[in-house]
């Protein structure tokens, strides 16, 4: 089974249903965090995580939940366009909405949107954007309006009141897929590192990953909560081997401690 952030209707239900199909349960959790759990209570085999967006950036509480769970690997990745719409009840009109609720990254998202269309809504952030659809629902109030995927107007009775909230169509949220499981990695793939230890030790690690042929695709500071110039860095890099991701980590491993947290594929949709 596959637990994800729900309820029914997230976006990151979607990109379960994306990368397993109907292989697999997919299950709701209430929060990252607890779709995390379910791992380690073994209640579910894998979990779905945002970990990017192209407008509201990382979303660095969930990159910490995951790195902060050391046995976690990340298995696969999914980059999944992201379309926002604007959902209320049956015969709500835009002029009668007083507040809007979301994800912090729906609300991030649509900012603009926002400003232009309905610039004096009150802005709550919610558990998910499904969580906001069941919400408004739920509430049964006209005036309340929740940012989420055109598909989740069905799931909750909803219906569209505009399209296309997101600043730019080329809008993407990437998820991991991570697990507690021993996977077998793919011979040549995307790897992801954490790296703790003092910051100017890292360009050294990055040139040799650069040089055996591991081009770096994003670069994550996390405080290491020691001293200041100390950090945990996430570091992801495409196109490399297994073989040579190893040497590189022996080769850096005395002045920085270096985690291999996953050797994936990436799918795009
Ligand atoms: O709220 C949802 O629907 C989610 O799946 C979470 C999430 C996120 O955390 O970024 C996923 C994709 C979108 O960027 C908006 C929200």
């Amino acid at each position: 089974a596959v637990s994800y952030l729900g309820p029914a209707g997230t976006y990151t239900e979607e990109a379960a249903f994306l990368h397993f199909g109907q292989q697999e349960t997919l299950v709701p959790a209430a929060t990252v965090a607890e779709s995390l759990a379910m791992l380690d209570r073994r209640e579910c085999d894998y979990a779905v995580v945002p970990v990017e967006n192209t407008i509201g950036g990382p979303v660095y509480r969930y990159i910490d939940l995951v790195v902060a769970n050391k046995g976690l690997r990340v298995v696969g990745e999914l980059n999944l366009p992201i379309r926002q719409t604007l959902l209320a009840l049956p015969g709500a009109a835009l002029s009668g909405v007083k507040t809007v609720m979301s994800h912090p990254q729906g609300i991030a998202q649509s900012r603009e949107w926002l400003k232009k269309n309905l610039p004096d809504a009150k802005l709550v952030e919610v558990s998910s954007t499904a969580e906001a659809a069941r919400k408004v629902a739920e509430m049964g109030d006209p005036s309340v309006a929740a940012i989420a995927a055109s598909r989740t107007a069905a799931v909750y009775n909803l219906s569209i009141l505009a399209n296309d909230l997101q600043y730019t169509n080329t809008n993407v949220t990437r998820f991991w897929v991570v697990t507690l499981k021993k996977q077998a990695a793919p011979a040549k793939a995307k790897a992801a590192v954490v790296v703790s230890g003092p910051a100017d030790k890292v360009p050294g690690l990055l040139y040799d990953l650069g040089r055996k042929g591991f081009k770096l695709t994003a670069l994550h500071d996390r405080p290491a909560k020691t001293r200041l110039g100390e950090y945990v860095f996430v570091a992801e890099a495409a196109g490399g081997s297994a073989d040579a991701l190893e040497e590189v980590v022996a080769k850096h491993g005395g002045a920085l401690e270096i985690r291999v947290l996953g050797l994936y594929e990436t799918k795009s949709f």
